[in-house]
């Protein structure tokens, strides 16, 4: 089976939801999910500084995570396992600012998320996950920042049941300390 890259530009402008190239034989499978050529050729300027991978036990949530200065677009796969991926339009003149959605991302389906600059991302872990992110600007630990999960302004439907419940949660000290969105928003207008 021979599975071609398909792009598909999502309500958030600028987000893609991406299957990637994918070939299996009696050996097992290959799986291309970038290339720059054929990301240019379906409107995606998306060149790469920096890749990394995380490694997350069920029940972890990393989110809402952007940075501040040296915006940093990013291609996210879930190469094993599977977890709930949030994106979040945080453009302030954006029509669909504010606005999230939610993607199940596993080993299994392959979907990629092409995130784009001024985007908060973050997921669930539902099953234990290694997710890799192809990133077009390196990391920059000062501008470094987030939203909270559970912001009641964006209202983020978190799958909380398919971990037994939110008190399973697994959170880093700094997640649990990540600014409003009335915050963020305070912030930008200052700019
Ligand atoms: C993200 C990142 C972290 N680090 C360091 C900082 C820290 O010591 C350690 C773990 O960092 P964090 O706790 O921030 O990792 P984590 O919570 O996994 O942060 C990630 O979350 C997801 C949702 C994203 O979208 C990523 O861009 C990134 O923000 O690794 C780097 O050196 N380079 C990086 O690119």
């Amino acid at each position: 089976m021979v599975q071609k890259f398909d792009f598909q530009e999502l309500e958030l402008k600028g987000a893609y939801l991406i299957k990637p190239f994918f070939a299996d034989d009696n050996r097992g499978g290959f799986v291309k999910d970038y290339n720059i050529d054929t990301f240019k050729a379906n409107g995606i300027d998306h060149e790469l500084k920096e890749v990394f991978y995380t490694i997350s036990k069920r029940g972890v949530i990393r989110a809402t995570h952007f940075q501040l200065v040296k915006q940093q677009a990013k291609l996210v796969r879930c190469v094993s396992g599977h977890v709930y991926d949030v994106i979040v339009d945080l453009r302030p003149d954006s029509p669909t600012f504010g606005q999230w959605r939610g993607f199940d991302l596993t080993g299994e389906n392959m979907n990629c998320l092409l995130v784009p600059q001024y985007f908060g991302h973050g997921y669930l872990v539902i099953e234990d996950s290694v997710v890799s992110y192809k990133c077009g600007e390196v990391f920059y630990g000062e501008g470094d920042s987030g939203i909270m999960y559970n912001d009641p302004d964006i209202g983020i439907k978190w799958p909380f049941e398919l971990i037994g419940g939110e008190e399973n949660l697994i959170i880093s000290e700094k997640d649990k300390k990540l600014m409003s969105f009335s915050d963020y928003k305070k912030i930008i207008n200052r700019r």
